[in-house]
């Protein structure tokens, strides 16, 4: 089955490419969303996006992300970084993997931006590369499915010199 990718923005990320653009550069989420559609595409992966200001539509899109086979999850969940129980626990109550991404660098930011209740359960966290950030995460995601894809063949393959 093609992998499947999921790319969540939370609150205020609809403004990127206006927001603050000394912060969050000029790049739009719709550029984001349509570049990592495309990355994803070129390797034989799907990648659906989501955006919302609200966290109960974030926790709802997160379960529905099981029922779609949703391989991994990239996802910035903006201000709720550091508020969220409830996103968190979506995640965690799924269980598929996920990148937390941050476009700007939040550990050289105000101190409440320097706590995060997503990085200790991420698989990886991306902060300060702009909105490179979500092409590495993508790019990531592609490479470890690569990687499975890879082990179970050659799992099948030992297997049927066996039998
Ligand atoms: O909305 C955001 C964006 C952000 O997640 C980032 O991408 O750098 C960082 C958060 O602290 C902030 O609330």
């Amino acid at each position: 089955m093609a992998p499947k990718l999921l790319l969540i923005n939370g609150p205020n990320l609809n403004l990127l490419g206006t927001r603050e653009p000394h912060i969050y550069g000029y790049t739009t989420l719709s550029d984001v969303e349509s570049l990592a559609a495309t990355q994803a595409a070129a390797s034989g992966a799907s990648l659906a996006s989501y955006q919302s200001n609200h966290e109960g539509g974030i926790v709802d899109r997160i379960h529905a992300a099981r029922d779609e086979k949703v391989s991994w999850i990239i996802i910035n969940p903006g201000a709720y970084t550091h508020t969220s129980v409830a996103i968190r626990d979506a995640l965690i109550g799924v269980n598929i993997p996920f990148i937390e991404v941050h476009v700007s660098n939040v550990h050289a930011r105000e101190s409440f931006r320097h706590h995060s209740y997503f990085s200790d359960k991420a698989v990886a966290t991306v902060v300060g590369l702009g909105t490179y950030g979500y092409t590495a995460a993508v790019g990531f995601c592609l490479l470890k499915e690569k990687e499975k894809e890879e082990k179970e063949a050659a799992a099948a393959a030992a297997a049927e010199k066996v039998a």
